[in-house]
């Protein structure tokens, strides 16, 4: 084996610097997982433990050392039931960054013609009306994957896309109206969906369970959310855990075709328009 360089005694190899990389890579993507989480402050107790764990052990003092020992004989199954929401996050965000999860990998070329033909006139005349009406709304579009998990918590509809039908969901005196509606291959696939809500602490108060639950879902999956506020008739679309609030129409289809199909156009931004990133 080759040595690029050695400091003191250390003797460092080319392996050896893209295993630290690969290391610092992976520690950053948990740090950005955990941070603003209450997992970052079980995950810091369980260090101090482990710290305690190895002074006590080399200080000799045996009976806290057995008590501690035990303790971490099932740290790693404490840690895995501790951090499953956090781990499921993590494998996520894995499986969405990868490349194995680009539909230009798979070539599947079915896959991006259902999007592409995916009209988005029913969506951003239903959220001006559904604004002007202060109806709350939540829109779910799905992308690489189809969302099944979630789709299941609420009720299968598999309807096809109309402003009307859209209307009548999210009316309130309609029974679906509560939860979120998941679009995946051109259809309504399910209304009264349960989103994950994002634990961020940095989201501001203004908004509510509503758009929590749309940068929750944005943050684990490349899917883009509509969310129509009860509150202020306002409507914003969330992607990557990233709210651009206040949309204008003519803003909704600019983002909408932009976030869907990867068009270049520019956004046109109104001045009222707000990014607020709580990623
Ligand atoms: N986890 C979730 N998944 C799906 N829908 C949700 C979730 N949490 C809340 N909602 C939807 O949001 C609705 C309103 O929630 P909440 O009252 O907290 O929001 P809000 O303060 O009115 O927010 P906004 O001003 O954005 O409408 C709920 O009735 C429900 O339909």
């Amino acid at each position: 084996m080759t040595f690029l360089f050695t400091i003191g005694f250390l003797e460092i190899e080319l392996l050896d610097i893209i295993d630290i990389l690969l290391v610092t890579a992976l520690l950053y993507q948990l740090y950005k997982l955990l941070t603003g989480s209450v997992a970052l402050k079980i995950f810091l107790g369980l260090l101090s433990i482990y710290l305690l764990y190895l002074v006590v052990r080399a200080a000799g003092m045996e009976l806290l050392s057995i008590i501690l020992g035990q303790f971490m004989g099932v740290g790693v199954l404490a840690a895995i039931i501790l951090f499953q929401p956090e781990i499921r996050r993590f494998l996520l965000m894995i499986g969405k960054t990868t490349a194995l999860n680009h539909e230009r990998f798979w070539g599947f070329p079915w896959r991006r013609d259902t999007t592409e033909k995916l009209s988005l006139t029913p969506f951003i005349e239903a959220a001006k009306s559904l604004a002007a009406k202060n109806t709350g709304a939540l829109i779910v579009f799905a992308k690489s994957s189809e969302l099944k998990y979630y789709a299941e918590s609420g009720d299968l509809i598999d309807a096809v896309i109309s402003k009307r039908l859209l209307m009548s969901i999210f009316n309130k005196n309609s029974p679906l109206h509560d939860g979120a509606v998941i679009i995946a291959n051109n259809r309504i696939k399910a209304a009264r969906c349960i989103l994950p809500v994002s634990e961020n602490q940095e989201i501001p108060a203004s908004m509510g369970l509503r758009h929590r639950a749309a940068i929750g879902l944005t943050e684990i999956t490349d899917s883009i959310v509509l969310v129509v506020s009860e509150e202020t008739g306002q409507v914003a679309l969330v992607r990557n855990g990233e709210a651009f609030r206040n949309l204008s129409s003519a803003d909704l289809r600019v983002k909408l075709n932009q976030f869907l199909f990867d068009t270049d156009q520019r956004p046109t931004i109104s001045p009222s328009e707000k990014s607020v990133s709580a990623a």
